[in-house]
């Protein structure tokens, strides 16, 4: 049936403050020492700048690969041959939109869990099919606010800026929680999808997608929402899709193809983000973090980035701090023993190495919030973003 509807629809280690790590420096050359010296300035510096573009997890593993002279086979398409197209996945919180973006790109790029606000910036995907290259910009969470609710200045700039990138886009996924929207019909979701199918750009495709089909056992209680919610105006498509399962989202990507323009790649082949190997790290630190603290702690710490080393051996030594408002949230991050800080670190520890395809050294530090420092609390905040 969802087949059908889419085909047919036209319209670590830490303990504490103390860091343990099992660092192990091996003898090399003077040749292989400067340019690990090299690669970590250039891994460093252009994560820093921003600006620069660095892509994560591969960036990581080309530049182990160089160590070792081996050279990857990324393949070629001439410059005139090139098509593009750039793609928002904007939506309520807890939609699927990091699962969908995931999906599409095949590989784990942007963090997912069943917390809201998982996403706190803008993340891109990308999927480079034969000659033409799809940019997918995950979003954090939107949400409507009441009349006359107040908007804390940092939630309106991250919706801002969530709305700066996708104004950018040729093609913008609306994509809404199906399942809940039937068993929970929430009118502030409706409203947002009204909203967001109100075109400022009419070049601007804006797509709906009724995502967690497979959530729903009767596929015919789809109808009626796919009816309300297909006949709102605004929307090119309407596609009902499993962004973590996978299905209908193979008609939602040929819908993307064909949306592309001539237009030379951003990225190169194989590079699946532009996110640097330092936000990578921090990313997937983040996911454990939530998979693990429970209730409201997560949105009251803070996370940050120390350090990052290739080492001689080829090792990345990672460090992060975890900083907490008091010293109760501490034990709890903390754990007994230090078995829960202990247990996010190694999970953590080893996505990242399976993602940058070497061994890490991941040091997690939890502090509290000392005058030095200090910081906005309200930074990962349980709010929603406003629109
Ligand atoms: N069953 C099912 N679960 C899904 C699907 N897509 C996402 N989920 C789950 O829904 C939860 C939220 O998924 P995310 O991908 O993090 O959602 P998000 O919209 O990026 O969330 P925010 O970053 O909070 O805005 C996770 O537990 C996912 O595993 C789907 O198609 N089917």
């Amino acid at each position: 049936m969802i087949e059908e509807f889419n085909t047919a629809t036209t319209s670590s280690s830490a303990q504490g403050d103390e860091k343990v790590s099992d660092e192990d420096d091996q003898p090399a050359s003077l040749e292989r020492e400067k340019m690990i010296e090299d690669l970590n300035t250039a891994t460093t510096s252009s994560s820093a700048q921003g600006d620069e573009k660095v892509s994560g997890a591969t960036q990581v593993k080309a530049l182990l690969a160089a160590i070792d002279d081996r050279s990857a086979d990324i393949g070629s398409v001439s410059l005139d041959e090139q098509m593009s197209v750039r793609v928002g996945i904007i939506g309520a919180p807890n939609a699927g939109k990091s699962s969908l973006l995931n999906f599409l790109v095949g590989t784990k790029v942007s963090a997912v869990s069943r917390k809201t606000n998982t996403t706190r910036n803008e993340i891109l995907g990308v999927l480079t099919e034969n000659d033409t290259q799809v940019l997918f910009y995950d979003t954090p969470g939107l949400m409507m606010r009441w009349k006359g609710q107040a908007v804390r200045r940092d939630v309106k700039s991250r919706v801002q800026s969530a709305w700066m990138v996708t104004g950018h886009c040729e093609v913008l996924i609306v994509l809404v929680d199906a399942h809940r929207q039937i068993e929970r019909p929430d009118q502030r979701v409706r409203k947002l999808i009204e909203k967001l199918g109100e075109k400022k750009d009419p070049k601007q495709k804006r797509i709906l997608c009724l995502n967690k089909v497979d959530l729903i056992r009767q596929k015919r209680e789809l109808v009626p929402l796919a009816q309300e919610f297909g006949s709102l105006p605004g929307y090119d498509r309407v596609f009902m899709i499993s962004g973590l399962r996978g299905s209908g989202v193979r008609h939602l990507k040929e819908y993307l193809l064909e949306k592309a323009v001539p237009r030379p790649w951003e990225e190169e082949k194989g590079v699946v983000t532009d996110m640097s190997p330092i936000a990578v790290a921090k990313e997937v630190v983040w996911e454990h973090v939530l998979d693990n603290v429970h209730q409201e702690i997560p949105y009251h710490l803070h996370h940050k980035h120390v350090s990052w080393k290739i080492l001689k051996d080829r090792s990345i030594r990672i460090e992060q701090q975890i900083i907490v408002p008091t010293d109760s949230q501490k034990k709890i991050l903390v754990g007994k023993n230090g078995g829960l800080i202990r247990k996010i670190g190694m999970a953590a520890n080893e996505e990242l190495s399976a993602r940058f395809g070497a061994k890490v050294h991941l040091i997690l530090d939890v502090k509290i919030a000392g005058s030095d420092n200090m910081y906005a609390a309200s930074e990962n905040a349980a709010d929603e973003m406003w629109l």
